[in-house]
């Protein structure tokens, strides 16, 4: 079973990933596209990287903006794999912005 963070390592954590925050028991970041299609590449590519690691982020796409949640479904929280996760997201928005 992945383990989870505790507050004080989440802390550390949202640290490194300052688009990111702590809600409801997972990492939260929204970003905003230049449009709806480079809105959809960059979820194709998130699908892609979360298909090859199996861990997979909620997604709410609205027009431009993307709304990614990290969160371990099986231990009920964010664990290692979410921040390595949130991380992976940032290069793919980095890249496609
Ligand atoms: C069977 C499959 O390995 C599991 O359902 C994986 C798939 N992707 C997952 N993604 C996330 N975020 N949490 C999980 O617990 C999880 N479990």
């Amino acid at each position: 079973m992945a383990e989870l963070l505790n507050e004080e390592k989440v802390t550390e954590v949202l640290g490194r990933l300052p688009d990111w925050r702590y809600e409801h028991d997972a990492l939260v970041r929204t970003a905003t596209l230049a449009s709806f299609p480079d809105a959809i590449r960059v979820v194709n590519r998130v699908a892609e990287v979360a298909e090859n690691d199996n861990h997979h982020p909620d997604i709410d796409i609205r027009y431009r903006t993307l709304t990614f949640r990290c969160t371990t479904h099986s231990a009920g929280g964010v664990t290692e794999a979410d921040v390595s996760l949130a991380e992976e997201i940032d290069g793919i928005i980095d890249a496609l912005s």
